[in-house]
């Protein structure tokens, strides 16, 4: 069928390869005796072992067929001892948070035994968020919590309608502006295999290049999907179903736990215990976050308490997942899971440490005191070293509401809503939630005394 083919490249014998660039394939020709031609006949391919051998001393290589190959190889972030590379993570904090939100209304998850626990972290993130742009967003949605999810929002009746607007009403609402999310949007589509077996679906393409009306004139038996793709930077993984959103969350937890006060401690570890509890979802990290969560007896009193007892409980997470991972070969593969932080990392924080080679694990002996300097320095000021927050310092005025927002504590010469964003923004967390009881409060004595005039 393709003789012209084979003849313009003097194919005589099967399996024949050549090596050259792809131009000239598209419009070239070969013929062996021709001298300084750019197509080479590869002449020792017996093998994979051979034609490897033959390639790395083409191409001055040192491949093996060990090696792996990664998806994401290019952009991944190297040198994993560079603590720097944490102020890359600051976009992957704003990613989970916008992620974590649309799971929350993707999964109608808003209840009314979930919506305290919810307002209780969004308070967190208004006033401890690393990411200014994201304290703005939270607190908007903050400030109109009672109107986008009224209490009777949950009575069987009004239930549907409230649903159904839901969503449209929450298109203005984007908790870390218009930016977040940055991904871009890819065609998946599956078609039947031309297999004896039906159900039998393939997954047929996942790139940019599987353009639709391509795929439509081609096969009138595929389905469609579209999925958004987020851009992680820090929280990158080799494949593309590896990191990501968990990481980033991660990282927002530890980047708050080190911003909040020693007053705000325990408040915010019952925020962060609550909001994990009540919306990842993931049903086994929950249930195991959780445990370690109820296993907290004596109140948090300072920073340090929590921001340590994140550590090691993410510490307890890596230990457990590193055996399963190593087991079932479900991790990254240039990502695995180690005791953090390594001592390439942090020098100061290992005072001993001792391998089990067998398991792969160590047991570290730690100075606490080097941690949390640690911690205090590479989740709070790092983290947001690089961090340009393009949306806020478009125009003058934008740059005055931000400052208005992170300054200002006049609340009184300014309107509610002013008042509430700012008192939102500037006021501390344990402040903050006693604002919002308070708020509450006085919602229900004018419900109340509204219900006794009816009467
Ligand atoms: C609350 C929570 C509970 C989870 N529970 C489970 C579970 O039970 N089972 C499961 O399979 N998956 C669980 N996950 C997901 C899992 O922990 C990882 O997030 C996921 O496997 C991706 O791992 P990663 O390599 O990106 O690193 P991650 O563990 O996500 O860590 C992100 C980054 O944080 C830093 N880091 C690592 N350890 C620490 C530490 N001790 N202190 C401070 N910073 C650290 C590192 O820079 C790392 O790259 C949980 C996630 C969360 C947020």
């Amino acid at each position: 069928m393709n003789t012209n083919l084979c003849d313009r490249f003097s194919v005589g014998h099967y399996p024949m390869l050549l090596w050259g660039p792809p131009p000239k394939f598209a419009s070239g020709k070969w013929d062996p005796k021709q001298e300084k031609s750019e197509i080479q006949s590869i002449d020792d391919a017996r093998t994979a072992d051979h034609l490897l051998n033959w390639i790395n001393k083409r191409i001055g290589s040192s491949f093996s067929l060990g090696d792996e190959k990664y998806e994401n190889e290019n952009t991944l972030l190297r040198n994993d001892s560079d603590p720097e590379q944490i102020a890359r993570a600051i976009y992957d904090v704003e990613e989970a948070t916008a992620g974590a939100f649309d799971i929350i209304l993707e999964h109608k998850m808003i209840k009314s035994d979930t919506r305290a626990p919810l307002i209780k972290f969004f308070q967190l993130l208004v006033t401890h968020h690393p990411s200014k742009r994201c304290r703005r967003g939270s607190a908007e949605i903050l400030i109109n919590f009672d109107n986008l999810w009224p209490s009777d929002l949950f009575s069987v009746d009004s239930q549907e309608t409230n649903i159904l607007q839901e969503r449209d009403r929450l298109k203005s609402y984007l908790i870390c502006g218009k930016e977040v999310p940055r991904g871009y949007w890819v065609w998946f589509s599956a078609w039947l295999q031309v297999d004896p077996n039906p159900a039998k679906l393939i997954w047929g393409c996942a790139s940019v290049l599987c353009e639709k009306p391509f795929l439509k004139s081609k096969n009138n038996n595929h389905q469609e999907k579209r999925k958004r793709t987020i851009f992680w930077i820090f929280c990158r993984g080799s494949k593309n179903d590896t990191r990501g959103f968990s990481c980033g969350l991660w990282v927002l937890l530890h980047s708050l736990s080190v911003r909040v006060t020693d007053g705000e401690s325990h408040l915010a570890f019952t925020a962060i215990c609550d909001f994990i509890h009540n919306f990842f979802i993931c049903e086994e990290c929950r249930r195991h976050f959780n445990d370690m969560c109820s296993s907290v007896s004596v109140p948090f009193k300072t920073t340090r308490d929590l921001s340590l007892w994140l550590w090691s409980t993410h510490n307890k997470v890596n230990e457990r997942l590193m055996k399963e991972e190593r087991a079932l070969k479900t991790g990254d593969p240039r990502f695995p899971k180690v005791i953090w932080p390594p001592e390439k990392l942090c020098p100061s924080c290992h005072l001993s440490s001792i391998s089990n080679n067998r398991t792969g694990t160590s047991q570290v002996d730690w100075n606490e005191d080097e941690v949390f300097k640690f911690l205090v320095q590479y989740y709070g000021k790092t983290l947001v070293s690089s961090y340009k927050d393009a949306s806020l310092s478009r125009n003058r005025s934008d740059e005055l509401v931000a400052d208005d927002i992170t300054t200002s504590t006049n609340a009184v010469a300014v309107p509610l809503g002013a008042a509430m964003a700012i008192a939102f923004a500037s006021c501390a967390f344990g402040a903050l939630a006693c604002f919002w009881r308070t708020q509450q409060k006085n919602r229900k004595y004018s419900h109340q005394l509204h219900s006794l005039k009816n009467i």
